[in-house]
């Protein structure tokens, strides 16, 4: 499970334990990771700050120091802001406290590192009496841990300070919190290790989690008696000339959702590229002048339309987002173009009635909503949750963590995925599928969230016999393919 700090504050607070016995039973189990992987002779530091974090790294070197290890403790501030952690503090004996001109000295001769500087309490930057020595810490060879969260990182936004310090291991303590993974969008540890703590189970979290088991539980089935398009069809709307591929990739995608009828609607200059290519989808080729009744023909008959991928030459691009936006009952999801047309026209997605499901990658939302790139990256969470809420979209924030996000707020943090999918055309054959596992699910942010559990997934399952650089997009079907047949 993943949890906000809120909630982890109520799932503390409902265990019946005071926060002195949980930070025991923490520091406790902390030492017993530590003497697992170390040896008593080793120079083992330990940094602590001024809250509960420090009073977990207070405890910890207590039960080193009890089981005869090598420890000082570096305590960077003489007031403590909590009683556990002045209390735990006055049971270490004075000599283990490094005098303030030798710390540096300490961090450059120690084996382990312990950072107990700051938790889930962090916010902001890292102060300027903490700066260098952050920066010495970070230098340092020691094999070096992290107590709950690193101290620099935000354990909610997943807002990294610069100097921020980084881990071999960081011990979660209790539930992951969101910070824990989003490691690829900083690389601020190796590995997270949750240390379970006796805290109440919380029944609740606001973020959604997949698996494969769920994934196989969730996964659309198909009825012994069904008929073609029975559980639903989408349309796929895009494409121009010079970006047939797209809409062919996008089709790609549609068809590894599993569907049994696809509707294509393209610009007539690509059609006969998209009709040599694809045999099976049912093709609606249209022009400027036709493209309202060809579309408005097909409409009736599906559950979910796509618009966007490889549109950008398409002259019609905004008749047909205007259209579907108006007349669709369904919900639509757009991609690429079909995002970009709205770029200085957001106030349109107020007026629609429908679903609609925008997947931009960064870039793409960042100029979607006039700001820079970087201050995205600082906080791209909570920028995307109150833009879903704001705009009523389920919003797919693609990157190496794709964040999908419901106009409800909740969240979900992809885990899936390598960087082999970091290729012109894998987000078209998201976008396919996507509309195909919406076509086939009433629950439009669980189709999603299938969607892209099952994109990164493909690509990690492609890692078996692939080069990452060398994996295709046409594998990933091929991934998908096997993986229905092993498991679903
Ligand atoms: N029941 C529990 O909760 C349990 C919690 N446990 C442990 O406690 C940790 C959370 O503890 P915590 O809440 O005391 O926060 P922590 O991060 O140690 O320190 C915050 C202090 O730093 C300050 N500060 C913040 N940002 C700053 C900045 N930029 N520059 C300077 N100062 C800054 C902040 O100031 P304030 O915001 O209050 O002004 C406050 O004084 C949690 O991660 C886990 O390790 C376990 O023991 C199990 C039981
Ligand atoms: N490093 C990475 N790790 C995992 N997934 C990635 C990584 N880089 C990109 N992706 C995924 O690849 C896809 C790229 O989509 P996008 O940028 O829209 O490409 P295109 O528009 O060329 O199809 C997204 O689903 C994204 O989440």
């Amino acid at each position: 499970m993943i949890v906000t700090v809120n909630t982890m504050k109520q799932c503390e607070q409902n265990s019946g334990l005071s926060n002195f016995e949980l930070m025991e039973q923490v520091g406790f189990k902390l030492a017993i990771e530590i003497m697992n992987r170390h040896k008593q002779h080793e120079n083992i530091v330990i940094v602590c700050g001024k809250g509960n974090n420090a009073g977990d790294g207070f405890v910890l070197a207590r039960y080193l120091l009890d089981s005869n290890y090598h420890v000082s403790v570096i305590a960077l501030y003489s007031e403590l802001t909590t009683p556990e952690s002045q209390e735990n503090m006055k049971k270490l004996p004075k000599k283990i406290f490094v005098k303030k001109n030798d710390i540096f000295n300490s961090i450059e001769n120690a084996n382990v590192l312990v950072d107990a500087v700051f938790g889930f309490g962090f916010k902001f930057e890292i102060p300027s009496e903490c700066k260098e020595v952050f920066v010495q810490y970070n230098q340092s060879k020691a094999v070096k841990y992290s107590i709950d969260i690193n101290s620099g990182a935000e354990a909610d936004t997943g807002h990294i300070a610069c100097d921020a310090l980084k881990s071999h291991i960081t011990f979660a303590l209790g539930y992951k919190k969101i910070i824990h993974v989003l490691r690829k969008d900083h690389h601020l540890f190796d590995e997270c290790i949750v240390i379970p703590i006796d805290i109440k189970e919380c029944d609740h979290s606001e973020l959604v989690e997949m698996t494969q088991e769920q994934f196989v539980k969730e996964f659309p089935r198909i009825q012994e008696d069904a008929y073609k398009g029975q559980e639903g069809i989408p349309l796929i709307v895009g494409g121009c000339y010079g970006m047939a591929g797209a809409t062919c990739l996008n089709i790609l995608g549609a068809k590894a959702s599993g569907i049994s009828y696809l509707h294509v609607a393209c610009d007539e200059k690509i059609y006969p590229i998209l009709a040599t290519k694809e045999i099976t989808p049912v093709f609606h080729p249209f022009t400027l002048d036709t493209v309202g009744s060809v579309l408005k023909e097909v409409l009736p008959k599906v559950k979910c339309i796509a618009f966007g991928s490889g549109a950008t030459y398409l002259d019609s691009k905004k008749v047909i987002l205007e259209l579907l936006l108006q007349q669709s009952t369904c919900p639509v999801v757009l991609d690429a173009e079909g995002i970009r047309c709205l770029q200085n026209n957001l106030y349109i997605l107020k007026l629609v009635r429908t679903q609609v499901i925008l997947t931009p990658h960064l870039k793409e939302f960042a100029d979607l909503i006039g700001m820079s790139l970087e201050s995205l990256k600082t906080n791209k969470l909570e920028i995307a949750k109150e833009f879903a809420k704001e705009y009523h979209v389920t919003l797919v924030l693609k990157g190496p963590h794709t964040l999908v996000v419901s106009s409800q707020g909740e969240v979900y943090i992809n885990q899936t995925g390598n960087a082999g999918l970091a290729k012109a055309g894998s987000g078209d054959f998201l976008t396919g599928l996507i509309t195909g596992f919406i076509a086939q699910k009433r629950d439009v942010f669980m189709a999603v969230i299938l969607a892209v559990w099952l994109h990164g997934h493909a690509a990690d399952l492609a890692l078996k016999n692939h080069h990452q650089r060398m994996i295709q997009i046409e594998d990933l079907k091929q991934e998908i393919e096997q993986f229905y047949f092993d498991q679903c």
